[in-house]
Order: C-alpha cells, then structure tokens, then sequence
C-alpha cells in the first residue's frame, strides 16, 4: 500500500506532496559474527518497494554480507551468528517458524560474475518453475519469453534458446541470469556487483534495466562504482566497518553527505 502525505519543507511555504513507500525489508539493530568477527554493527535500514537502493563503501565493509543476510544465505557460512532483526514484508525472517524455502521464492539474487548453469538458455530460464512444478511444456515456453523479454535479452538469444548458455557474451549471459531470478517471478531483486565483470556497453545496458525492472521489483544492488550508484538508484547507504555511517536518498548522499566520512568516501580521499 502506497500512502500520499503532506509535508512542510523548511525552503518553501508551499506544502509539498511526498509519497511515502512501503518497506519491504526493515532491518533492526542487526549484527552478524563470523566467529570472532564482528561483521555487522547495529545495522538499521528500511528498504523500500520499487525502489532501487545501493549499498557503497569500501571492500571489507559489510555489503556482500548484508545482502547475502536478506535472503539468509549466509547462514551456509557455519560460523555465523546473528543478532536483532530483519522483518520481511513484516515478518521476522529469523523466527524459527520462519520457512526459508519461501523467502528464496520471493528474493532473487544476481552474483558479480554471471554464472548460468552449463544447461541451454531455455533450461536455464525454466529452472526455477520446474522446480515449482510447472511442466507444461507451453506454460514454460511463455515464462522463458516473458523473462527473457523483462531483462531485455530476447531479440539476442530467441534464436539460440537451445545452446549452451556460456555461448553468449559475458555480459548476455548476465541478462541470462537476471532473466533466471525474473522466472520465479521474485518480488525482491538483490544484485551483489552484478555489473563489475561487464565491459561499459554491458554495463549501461544492465543498468538501463535494472532501471526498468524496479516498476515491478524492489532492488538492493550492491556497488563498487559510484557512478552508478548515483546513476541509477534512489536510496543510498553507506558502510563502512560493519556500519551503516549514512542512508538516504542518492541525490543527498551524494551532493549533500551529512558525515564527513560518507564525503571522503564518494569524493574518492579513501576505498
Ligand atoms: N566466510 C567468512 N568468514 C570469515 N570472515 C568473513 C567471511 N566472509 C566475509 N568475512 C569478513 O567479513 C567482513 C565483511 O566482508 P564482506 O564480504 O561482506 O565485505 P564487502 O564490503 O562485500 O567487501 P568487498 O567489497 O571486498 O566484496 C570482512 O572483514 C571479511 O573479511
């Protein structure tokens, strides 16, 4: 649900109409060990629907952490534990009545390298719904092509659906994966540097859709490249040490930075 509300802004006199989104995960007071490791610090964050947020900061922080803790895939890591919070579409996904096997139908997630299954285009798109019990050879046919459509690489594979999907380009393959997490029809998106093995034409190819995708999905991307944090998302956290130092929307992350350590970060005087 999508509420409209009034507010006043300090600059002007006139009421200015902002919409007030929705949450899809809301993170409390989370912290996760790796044994000793105390990688995640009192981390609280709201991610909101169809919206693209990025998380920055400098290698070691926490990102491929955080996003790795949304769907619970850390927990293959044996030495972790947690601690607080994570509510999904308001739910505790560490309760232990929690059925994991239903969040990984709801969230997707696309990793820095591509990396389809040695299996043709077609197999790879109609994994997950096989899967989830869909055989009917016609059903399967028109969810590869929805998917495929929805991450803008149909015209450049319809015709090679039967080979192997390594024989397209890296960054195709790439688009082969997110069409891959479009087929569960996910609600939530993650992306952990999803563009960083990509050459530029692949890159703003993907990042022109993960523009797209977010009228339908809400998106967690995580980045090394500013740019593209500032190009194509509209919440921006910066981590640093396990810590959130700063979350907001992009534009004031980046033009506007309230901590000091967010400006030496994006103007480049560290990471
Ligand atoms: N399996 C693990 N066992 C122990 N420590 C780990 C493990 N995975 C990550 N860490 C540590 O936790 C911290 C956060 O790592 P994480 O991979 O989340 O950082 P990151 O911000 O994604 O880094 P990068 O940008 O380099 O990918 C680092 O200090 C890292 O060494």
């Amino acid at each position: 649900m999508t509420m409209t509300i009034k507010t006043e802004k300090k600059k002007s006199d006139r009421p200015q109409v902002q919409v007030q989104k929705t949450p899809v995960y809301q993170t409390k007071e989370l912290n996760l060990w790796y044994g000793e490791k105390h990688a995640l610090k009192n981390i609280d964050l709201d991610i909101n629907e169809n919206e693209v947020t990025a998380i920055i900061g400098p290698s070691g922080c926490g990102k491929s952490t955080y996003i790795k803790t949304l769907n619970r895939m850390v927990e293959l890591v044996p030495s972790v534990k947690t601690s607080g919070e994570i509510l999904y579409r308001d739910r505790n996904i560490f309760s232990s009545d929690y059925q994991v096997e239903e969040l990984r139908t709801r969230v997707g997630m696309v990793f820095q390298k591509p990396n389809p299954f040695p299996k043709s285009i077609y197999d790879n798109i109609a994994y997950g719904p096989r899967i989830h019990g869909i055989k009917n050879k016609k059903i399967l046919d028109e969810i590869v092509e929805k998917s495929l459509r929805g991450a803008a690489i149909w015209d450049e594979v319809k015709d090679r659906l039967n080979e192997n999907a390594y024989s397209v380009s890296g960054g195709q393959q790439q688009r082969v994966c997110i069409a891959r997490a479009l087929a569960i029809e996910p609600d939530v998106i993650l992306m952990d540097e999803p563009t960083s093995a990509l050459d530029p034409i692949s890159t703003l190819k993907v990042e022109e859709l993960v523009q797209e995708l977010k009228a339908d999905y809400s998106i967690i991307i995580v980045t090394h490249n500013m740019q593209q944090a500032a190009r194509i998302s509209d919440r921006t956290a910066f981590f640093l040490n396990g810590e959130v130092i700063e979350f907001d929307e992009t534009d004031a992350i980046f033009s506007n930075p309230s901590d000091k350590r967010t400006e030496d970060y994006i103007s480049g005087r560290f990471g």
